[in-house]
């Protein structure tokens, strides 16, 4: 398939920052984003992951056109970003979780109006998509309340609408469920997967919410110190990576011991042990049998690992683990 986004080779360097009063400049350059390739195909649902500082929002910024790279080649939808900013701005949607492009003081209704005019919709298609996201995100409850008056969640429901009244074909989304409670951000995550389901809107994501990767998206790109550490599908990057698995034991008695043969123990509290361990190298069953020949045990259960904890051991893995090929999928 032909890929509708491609970056090749960005850098992209923050200058320092000058002195209010003297010539020279401040501090050092920084750079956000370095030796950034790779390429997204229509239709799919890519995650950005990474600590905070990685490069995610900057290799986001510079895909909307909204910054420049330094250098490197980008390309989204035959364009370039930056210099078809305008004829760009048609093809793609923009959802910031932390700002809104409503207005504030309008009902949520006259905002979708206003944009339904910025973006020249024909009056036919904003009836059809205003009405089909009225349904499937139930903006009927509140789509005559002032954007100031509405909830984060409300408020989020009526920036993705805004966002995809204009049929983008791409939709960036940055932290779209921050602070959003768990049911509010299943209905997100449905509605997203169902946009992308009928109308093959590529969705290109940021989140720090784990849930939002397993549900949404089918590959994830992580990132860190501004370099791709990890590209592939999700599910077969769970598979590569989810090799630890974690026993909690309950004790009748108080703990004493701290050594396990064949595990390594990550948390205790009096009556409480966890153990981490990996199946390739000891069966449970063998655990088990050596934990109770030491101790009475009242239950136990079985851990996976999550992947928030996975990433986080890519992103402390040595680095030159991290930019071995094993890692750097593309
Ligand atoms: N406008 C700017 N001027 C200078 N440096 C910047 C600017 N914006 C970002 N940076 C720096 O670029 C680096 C990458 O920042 P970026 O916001 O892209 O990271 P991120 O992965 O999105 O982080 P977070 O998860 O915290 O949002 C950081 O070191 C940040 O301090």
């Amino acid at each position: 398939m032909n890929p509708i986004i491609k970056l090749e080779n960005i850098h992209k360097i923050y200058p320092a920052q000058k002195r209010m009063f003297f010539k020279s400049k401040q501090g050092t350059d920084n750079t956000a984003v370095s030796n950034m390739s790779f390429a997204i195909s229509e239709g799919e649902m890519v995650a950005f992951l990474g600590p905070n500082g990685a490069g995610k929002t900057t290799t986001i910024k510079m895909m909307s056109g909204i910054l420049v790279p330094t250098t490197g080649e980008i390309n989204v939808l035959n364009m370039n970003p930056h210099k078809n900013r305008k004829a760009y701005a048609q093809h793609i949607g923009v959802v910031f979780g932390q700002r809104t492009q409503l207005w504030w003081d309008l009902p949520l209704h006259e905002s979708f109006e206003f944009l339904s005019y910025i973006y020249k919709i024909p009056k036919k298609i904003y009836k059809k998509n205003l009405d089909y996201f009225i349904e499937l995100l139930e903006l009927d409850q509140f789509i005559y309340s002032r954007v100031r008056e509405l909830s984060l969640g409300q408020r989020m429901r009526g920036d993705i609408a805004a966002a995809l009244l204009h049929e983008p074909k791409l939709l960036f989304l940055d932290e779209p469920t921050i602070g959003l409670d768990v049911l509010a951000k299943k209905r997100i995550r449905e509605f997203l997967i169902q946009i992308n389901k009928e109308k093959k809107t590529t969705l290109i994501l940021t989140t720090h919410d784990m849930d939002d990767v397993i549900h949404i998206c089918n590959r994830i790109i992580i990132i860190d110190n501004g370099q791709k550490i990890y590209d592939g599908d999700i599910h077969r990057f769970l598979e590569e990576n989810r090799t630890y698995r974690t026993l909690v034991v309950d004790l009748f008695e108080k703990s004493t011991v701290t050594h396990i043969q064949g595990a390594e123990l990550i948390k205790e509290t009096d009556y409480k042990l966890w153990f981490k361990f990996d199946p390739k190298y000891i069966k449970i069953s063998d655990l088990i049998a050596n934990i109770s020949a030491i101790y009475k045990i009242k239950d136990l259960s079985i851990q996976d690992t999550t992947i928030d904890e996975i990433v986080r051991s890519i992103y402390e893995a040595p680095k030159s683990k991290m930019n071995s090929e094993e890692y750097c999928k593309q």
